[in-house]
């Protein structure tokens, strides 16, 4: 406690929990129209669909969007009472839009000790109940962690379109969203890692430390090859026909 032309500060010892969704991509392997994360799907854009799983979860105490600086939508789209924040300030990779809306956060009043938790705009099936988990899994956490499937099939490499061996996939996992880390830290970690890496987590781990693996869902996939949109928006609308029946 310090003490301050009489006023008694206290040092806000928990921290807090802020969303950062990368919504900057052009979708080229999509083969959409536009952006992958703006075409609708069960009536609305896909990046609303992770806009509201994220606002269902009282935890999370803000969320911010990171969108290119030539975004349309944001630019054109009238979203009434918006309960999150967008920040124009995508970058030329994934790594770049996570760098650039963390330093954003940090205006925003965020501190290095405020969890963030990373989630892609194209993984418009997350849901209240697995950023939940996540959120219990790491916040107690020295490092954080992520959510991840253990490898469901045989994982083979490949040379020349032919198979060149077969590899122990028992400790083989597919990396998802969200990515949950301390803001210092993970700005550190990409600050030095740069723009190769894909994801939080190897950046984090770059710097000699092992984040936390969080089973997750199949249903969590990242919307990326055309055929993605059509199972997305089956589970979407299977999941609405299950709340109103
Ligand atoms: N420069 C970039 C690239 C990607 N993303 C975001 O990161 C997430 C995951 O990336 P990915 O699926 O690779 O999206 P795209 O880069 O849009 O797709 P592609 O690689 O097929 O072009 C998406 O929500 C995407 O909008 C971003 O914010 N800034
Ligand atoms: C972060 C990520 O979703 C983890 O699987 C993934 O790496 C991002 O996808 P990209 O295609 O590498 O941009």
């Amino acid at each position: 406690m310090t003490e301050l032309n009489n006023i008694t500060l206290t040092p806000r010892t928990t921290p807090r929990c802020w969303a950062l969704i990368p919504c900057a991509g052009t979708g080229s392997r999509a083969g959409a129209a536009g952006p992958k994360q703006y075409q609708v799907l069960a009536g609305k854009p896909m990046v609303m669909h992770t806009l509201a799983a994220f606002a269902e979860v009282p935890r999370i105490d803000q969320t911010l969007l990171v969108v290119s600086p030539d975004d349309k939508f944001f630019q054109t789209s009238e979203i009434e009472n918006a309960s999150f924040l967008i920040a124009a300030y995508g970058g030329s990779t994934r790594a770049a839009s996570v760098f650039n809306g963390l330093n954003a956060l940090l205006t925003e009043g965020a501190v290095d000790h405020d969890w963030v938790l990373v989630h892609d705009a194209a993984r418009c099936l997350i849901t209240p109940a697995q950023i939940n988990q996540l959120l219990d899994a790491c916040l107690d956490d020295e490092v954080g962690g992520l959510l991840a499937l253990p490898l469901p099939d045989t994982l083979k490499t490949a040379h020349a379109g032919r198979v060149a061996a077969t590899l122990p996939r028992a400790d083989k996992w597919l990396a998802q969203t969200p990515q949950m880390f301390r803001i210092g830290s993970l700005l550190e970690a990409l600050e030095l890692a740069g723009d190769a890496v894909t994801d939080e987590s190897s950046a984090i781990e770059a710097m000699g430390l092992s984040p936390k693996l969080v089973v997750g869902s199949a249903q969590n996939f990242k919307v990326t090859y055309p055929e993605d949109f059509e199972l997305a928006q089956a589970v979407l609308h299977s999941r609405m026909t299950r709340k109103t029946t």
